[in-house]
């Protein structure tokens, strides 16, 4: 591909991935496919250039507009080409537009726009846009976490690592370290976490045969710990509620020893396809999915359950706030009223999910976000509700739960500011014991 044929793949990916929720991975993905005369540096330009462009879309926007034209994917190619690889617009107009596959030529009135975004000062670009955020995200973060908001912001700018749990049923931590070691790759422990390992080159694991064997699983440093947290051991019946594709019941089978059982629900069937096959793959056999409705109709399924489940774990459908490095699309596509929904639901599930808990035995709710109303707040309401329930705090069954050093909080509550993690949430509450 030419370098305009490159830019112009860049301004219409980024078309396509603002007008619909799919993810821009989706999008980049059935693009290419579609298009396979495309070289594997081609692909690489275009999917890195498209990225950035989605994580600083706050800067890009602002530049737009500081020169007077209106925002739009063709314009944020141009302004990145300008500012962030620092080419002269004489260069981008002669080497990267035009042509049969190139984005249109600018306007003599966008080029004189164009000219002035070398001259301004973006010392005054307002926090949000600075931090690559929306501004009712910007004010929303602010307002939570006062003066660490910008650099929470700010480390949304950088890639998440690539981060693997080490299955304790099929090797230890240094046998993957001594075996990563081995193919020359480089890698280290995570440090809180004693089953994680983090790459540090970015190389795509999906196919290595460690993943085939069943000996490792790819999981964020942070879902590891809050899977841990539920401190599941062997005997106990767990409870899966929002399972998706399994990576908490997997990583929960891990510390159970092959006794017990673990039901997984998720109300999307599809999500869950691969769990049987990734639980054989990582010698699990305890685990059983089982599709549910999310309604009411659930309770004849429930009533088995009800009061004799020792671990419910809520992996809770959520904003993935904690996730927008890995996603920096979908950090401009959330909406108030969205996130409003969101939290209803989880108050729902949580409902729906407390009455299977058994006397003594714990409820963990989980999200990738760092929004206290998915979080600390909806925890508040839960327990005003439901005074059955007291909260466990973090701090007390870190070392219980086998994890590395300590943590003081009440949550675990991690943005990618704190340990590099993507965002999450764990609260862990305990249902008081049966009254005589
Ligand atoms: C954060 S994801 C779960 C990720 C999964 N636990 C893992 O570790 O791979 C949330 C899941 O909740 C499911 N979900 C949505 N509404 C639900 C409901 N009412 N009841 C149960 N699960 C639900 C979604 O289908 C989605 O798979």
């Amino acid at each position: 591909m030419t370098p305009a044929a490159r830019l112009a793949a860049a301004a219409e990916l980024l078309t396509a991935i603002g007008a619909a929720a799919t993810p821009a991975e989706q999008h980049i993905g059935s693009y290419f496919r579609a298009r396979r005369y495309a070289g594997s540096k081609d692909r690489r330009w275009v999917t890195e250039f498209t990225y950035r462009a989605l994580r600083r879309q706050g800067e890009l926007d602002w530049i737009a507009h500081e020169i007077g034209l209106e925002p739009s994917p063709r314009m944020r190619c141009f302004i990145s080409l300008l500012l962030f690889d620092d080419l002269p617009l004489a260069e981008v107009r002669s080497g990267w537009i035009g042509g049969p596959h190139g984005l249109e030529e600018p306007t003599a009135e966008e080029v004189a726009a164009l000219e002035k975004a070398a001259t301004l000062d973006l010392a005054q670009m307002p926090a949000a846009a600075a931090g690559n955020f929306p501004d009712w995200l910007a004010d929303t973060l602010t307002a939570q976490y006062g003066e660490s908001a910008a650099d929470i912001m700010a480390a949304y700018g950088s890639r998440a690592p690539v981060t693997l749990r080490v299955n304790g049923l099929k090797a230890t931590r240094e046998d993957i370290l001594a075996t990563l070691k081995e193919e020359g790759i480089d890698a280290e422990a995570t440090t809180l976490s004693p089953d994680g390992i983090i790459l540090n080159d970015r190389l795509n694991l999906s196919r290595h045969p460690l993943l085939d064997a069943g000996r490792i699983e790819l999981q964020d440093e942070a879902a590891q710990i809050a899977a841990r947290l539920a401190c599941a051991a062997p005997g106990m019946i767990v409870v899966d509620f929002c399972a998706g594709g399994g990576g908490k019941s997997l990583a929960m089978a891990a510390g159970m020893a092959h006794q017990g059982k673990i039901h997984a629900f998720d109300t999307n069937a599809r999500r869950m396809r691969d769990i049987q096959s990734r639980a054989t793959r990582a010698g699990v056999t305890l685990i059983e999915p089982v599709a549910i409705a999310g309604d009411d109709t659930d309770i004849e399924l429930f009533t088995p359950l009800v009061g004799g489940v020792d671990r419910v774990f809520v992996d809770a459908p959520c904003s993935g706030s904690g996730t927008w490095r890995r996603q920096p699309d979908q950090k401009w596509k959330l909406t108030a009223d969205r996130l409003a929904e969101l939290i209803a639901l989880q108050a729902d599930i949580l409902s729906r999910a407390a009455p299977l808990v058994a006397p003594g035995g714990r409820l963990i709710y989980a999200t990738c976000s760092i929004l206290a109303g998915e979080n600390e707040a909806q925890i508040e309401a839960f327990l005003s509700s439901h005074p059955e329930f007291m909260l466990c705090p973090v701090s007390e069954i870190w070392d219980a739960a086998g994890l590395t050093g300590s943590y003081e909080k009440t949550f675990l509550a991690l943005t990618p500011a704190d340990i590099g993690t993507d965002g999450f949430f764990t609260a862990v509450l305990e249902k008081g014991p049966r009254r005589a």
